[in-house]
């Protein structure tokens, strides 16, 4: 996984070691103290030395010359600081890589060997029997033999005989064996042949290298203990501990000098070996087991200042154990596709007996909750039961998807942790510190038994595998102070000593516990795991029920301290190589696979978390999916209704559409009649009758040519216009108009008259009729309006009923238009009418004019015919010209 977590968290630097100083700090005093060189002897016997007839292949190829390597110290070794995982750009890949990438390691890292003038060893031998000590130790079927009170004899000419022995020390064989360590004889694990499930149940069995010439069976057991040995910054190399002897090849730590002894381990790190190989040989199988469903504690165990912290964090450019741990548990999710897996992780310390959640933040997330206000809240306390052990409640848990995730996660916690300047580091621990990582998995698929369908198939069919839950505990103890100088780090010393006491004391009389597994000595006596919360929280650890794995760390005492201090340190380095040794021996581990928890098995409470959250994902898609079918069901409906909308709306539509067809052909209607009442009759034939009107006429005929051009013939001058004088109908007259009573057209006048008065009456009749569908018009178009029809869908650009405006304007500017024509048709009405009176006022002015000049002739007529017939004619005339007056009257 590509990922970077580059960012260094702001921790005060370590303060470099100080090898001058000796780090007399101690570990709390193992039960068994040895005193003297005899005493020493005794414990090897009793109890530090192997009890259990252990076999160490005396078959292995032995290095030519059992001499020891001198220890080279790391010259002028730059103090180093420990940065927290968080500062880890990405933990390297564990794996043949790295290894291969290792320096060489000291076949035989040790200081020098005290030898006389022949070359001999002047250690202190313990050995008693190189023949016992060569054959070494016979495996018992049971387990528990390996807590006989048998001890194990080592010979020093022995050291080293299980490598092949390089001498340029470049070949690091694979790790030393580690011993049985299973109740029911299950318990030793080859490195490449482990076969999990065969045997009794998920117990580990050793399933390859059975051959007797190798004793012992190769590869890792369930519990392994380690001795790592801190380089000393300031050892130049002169050989200053020449008493102690660090052989890595056969995991031997011993110490020459008065109450010494030498002790053997699964894995012993000198100077030159790394974190990365510390991992590899200390805890990258127990994590893959982990991974596989086991139960896992790796924790480091020393004095201050050794390198506990460093060995679990390690540093940027050389990570420990939790980042490498934290890689290889994601690359097994990766290289495991057939299965799922759900992490959580939690980090709580242990400071003055009390347990503060490393992770815990304030409500709504918001910060880290100060371990002083947690103390002043809800105690964390240890609660045990049957399917989860013990457990600290309550404790925040984060569920982490990614290494950087979790590295991160880590990294907050740590930079909560307390550390204090303590005499031999100035960021000591001060408290235990468990990083736990709850691992749950399960087959995607589940068996052929759970019908074999697709995964998603059989979870909605409720059929599921069951789910697995590990725990992968990392713990970094705090390291003991006895020469505190202040109250507060006395305290803390004190609280530190007590409980990391009782580890011991609890390690110790594991040997001695029932075969009955129910936490009690032979005596009957209960084992004291709860007598600090650290022993109570490692109880199902220490009690079996899970792979161990204890990384002891020594800093030898620097070539030039001597007196009280150098005592003390050594008496502490001592201490922690018997703890080791203690824990080897007694810690007995039957861990099995954790059982898959089928979800139907499992109450709700305790059911695993990948399992709610697998429940809570299907219930939730249930939810949705009645959701969608409810919603499906409203969507029918609302179509339904949308539909009958449409089907409203169009009716709707259609009605409009016949009520626009109707008002348009009304309109048409109109305007044929109209065009029909200018075109023809009345207008064109009336017009007609105005040719040969006097000039002056034309220009109020005029008014009428926009729409009858033939009005434009102006009246000839002159020309008269005959008025039914004499009489007649006007039918006759209209017969006859063109060539009047008197055949000279004047007749025509009155005709003409007439004629324009019935286009009058006429045309007020059609005027009324306009206005009459006019009215109907509006007063339909009013109602459609009113009815509020909406169109189905809205036109973009156009308001919603748009439409209908649209028609509705369209049908204004018609009404418009027909106004307009009404109003010319007024307009020319009263043309008309102003022709028809200007036509009466000349036909009357012209009949005066007539009877004038007629009563002028039958008067000159009647005075020739008085001059000639002697006559008195004159009343004659007088009289004639009084009926034409009369006449002309009309
Ligand atoms: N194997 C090592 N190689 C190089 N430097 C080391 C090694 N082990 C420890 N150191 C250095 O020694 C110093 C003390 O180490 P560390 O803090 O890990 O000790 P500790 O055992 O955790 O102490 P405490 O119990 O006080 O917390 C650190 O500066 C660390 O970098």
């Amino acid at each position: 996984m590509a990922t970077t977590t580059t960012t260094t968290l702001p921790r005060p630097p370590r303060a470099s070691f100080n090898a001058s100083q000796p780090p007399t700090s101690a570990l709390p005093a193992l039960p068994n103290s040895i005193s003297n060189r005899a005493s020493t002897q005794n414990l090897r016997k009793a109890s530090l030395l192997p009890q259990t007839p252990r076999k160490i292949s005396g078959s292995l190829p032995r290095p030519s010359t059992p001499s020891l390597p001198v220890l080279t110290g790391a010259k002028n070794l730059a103090p180093r600081r420990a940065v927290s995982i968080a500062s880890f750009p990405q933990p390297p890949r564990t794996g043949g890589s790295r290894i291969a990438s290792l320096p060489p390691t000291s076949s035989l890292s040790s200081c020098n060997l005290a030898t006389n003038d022949e070359g001999k060893s002047l250690l202190p031998s313990p050995v008693e029997s190189p023949k016992r000590s060569s054959v070494g130790l016979e495996r018992s079927p049971s387990s528990r033999s390996i807590k006989t009170s048998k001890p194990k004899t080592i010979s020093v000419g022995s050291l080293g005989s299980r490598f092949s022995g390089d001498a340029g020390g470049t070949a690091y064989l694979s790790p030393p064996h580690s011993r049985s360590s299973s109740a029911q004889g299950s318990y030793s694990t080859n490195a490449t042949t482990i076969d999990a499930g065969a045997g009794s149940g998920d117990e580990l069995t050793v399933r390859g290298r059975t051959d007797e010439k190798f004793g012992e069976r190769e590869g890792k057991g369930n519990v392994i203990v380690s001795v790592r040995v801190r380089p000393d910054a300031n050892d130049s190399g002169g050989g200053g501990n020449s008493e102690w002897i660090i052989d890595g090849r056969s995991g031997k730590v011993g110490y020459g000098g008065k109450d010494g002894g030498i002790y053997e381990y699964d894995n012993v790190f000198g100077q030159n070996d790394n974190n990365s190989r510390v991992y590899d040989s200390c805890a990258k199988r127990l994590v893959r087991r982990v991974m596989e469903g086991y139960h896992g504690t790796v924790f480091a165990y020393g004095m201050t200042g050794t390198g506990k912290t460093f060995s679990m964090q390690g540093t940027t450019s050389s990570p420990g154990v939790i980042p490498l741990a934290i890689t290889d548990i994601f690359s097994f999710i990766r290289e495991t596709p057939h299965r799922e897996f759900l992490l959580r992780v939690s980090y709580l310390e242990i400071y003055n007996e009390r347990i503060h959640d490393l992770l815990a933040t304030q409500p709504g997330g918001t910060g880290f909750i100060p371990l002083d206000q947690q103390m002043k809240g809800e105690e964390i306390k240890l609660r045990e039961d049957a399917k989860r052990g013990v457990y600290a409640t309550p404790l925040k848990e984060e569920i982490v998807q990614s290494p950087t995730q979790l590295l991160r996660v880590i990294a907050r916690g740590d930079l909560a942790r307390r550390t204090s300047s303590t005499q031999f580091n100035a960021r000591s621990s001060r408290s235990h510190a468990v990083v736990q990582i709850v691992v749950e998995s399960r087959d995607r698929i589940p068996g052929t038994t759970a019908g074999g369908g697709s995964m998603v198939d059989n979870r909605r069919a409720g059929i599921t595998g069951g789910v697995r839950v590990s725990t992968l505990s990392l713990i970094d103890l705090a390291g003991s102070e006895r020469a505190a100088e202040n109250k507060e780090r006395r305290t803390e010393g004190a609280h530190i000593n007590r409980s990391l006491l009782t580890l011991g004391t609890v390690i110790a009389r594991l040997s001695s516990v029932d075969k009955e597994g129910n936490g009690k000595d032979k005596d009957g006596n209960h084992l004291p795991y709860r007598d600090s919360k650290l022993t109570r929280l490692l109880q199902p650890a220490l009690s079996g029920g899970s792979l161990v794995s204890i990384l002891c760390t020594i800093a030898l005492p620097p070539c030039q301290q001597s007196g009280a201090a150098n005592a003390t340190h050594i008496g502490e380095t001592m201490n922690t190589l018997k703890f080791a040794a203690r824990a080897r021996n007694n810690i007995v581990s039957h861990a099995k696979k954790s059982d898959e928890s089928l979800a139907g098995g499992v109450d709700a409470g305790s059911r695993v978390l990948l399992e709610r959250y697998r429940m809570e994902i299907t219930e939730l898609r249930a939810q949705l999916e009645s959701q969608k079918r409810k919603e499906d069901g409203d969507m029918r409906d609302r179509e339904e209704r949308e539909e009958r909308e449409v089907e409203r709306h169009s009716e709707q539509l259609l009605e409009i559409q016949l009520a626009r067809t109707a008002l348009k052909e009304r309109i048409e209607h109109l305007n044929r009649l109209i065009l029909s009442s200018k075109s023809s009759g009345v207008n064109s034939t009336r017009n007609s009758l105005l040719t040969g009107n006097s000039g002056h006429m034309s220009s109020l005929s005029i008014r009428s040519s926009t729409t009858t051009t033939h009005l434009a013939r102006p009246f000839s001058t002159g020309s008269s216009v005959s008025t039914a004088i004499n009489g007649g109908s006007s039918s006759e007259c209209a017969d006859d108009d063109s060539t009047g009573e008197f055949g000279d057209g004047n007749a025509t006048l009155a005709a003409q008259v007439r004629a324009l008065q019935a286009d009058v009456v006429d045309k007020n009749r059609y005027i009324a009729t306009l206005e009459k569908r006019l009215l109907q018009a509006r007063r339909s178009s009013q109602s459609r309006t009113s009815i509020g029809f909406s169109p189905p869908h809205k036109v973009p650009g156009i308001p919603f009923g748009g439409g209908e405006l649209v028609e509705e304007a369209r049908l204004d500017v018609l009404l418009r238009e027909k106004d307009e024509e009404i109003a010319e048709l007024r307009a020319r009405l009263d043309d008309k009418e102003r022709m028809v009176s200007a036509l009466r006022s000349a036909a009357r002015k012209r009949d005066v004019a007539e009877v004038g000049r007629r009563s002028k002739s039958s008067f000159d007529e009647g005075g020739g015919r008085r001059r000639k017939a002697s006559g008195s004619s004159g009343s004659s005339g007088g009289s004639g010209g009084a009926v034409e007056v009369q006449d002309g009257a009309f």
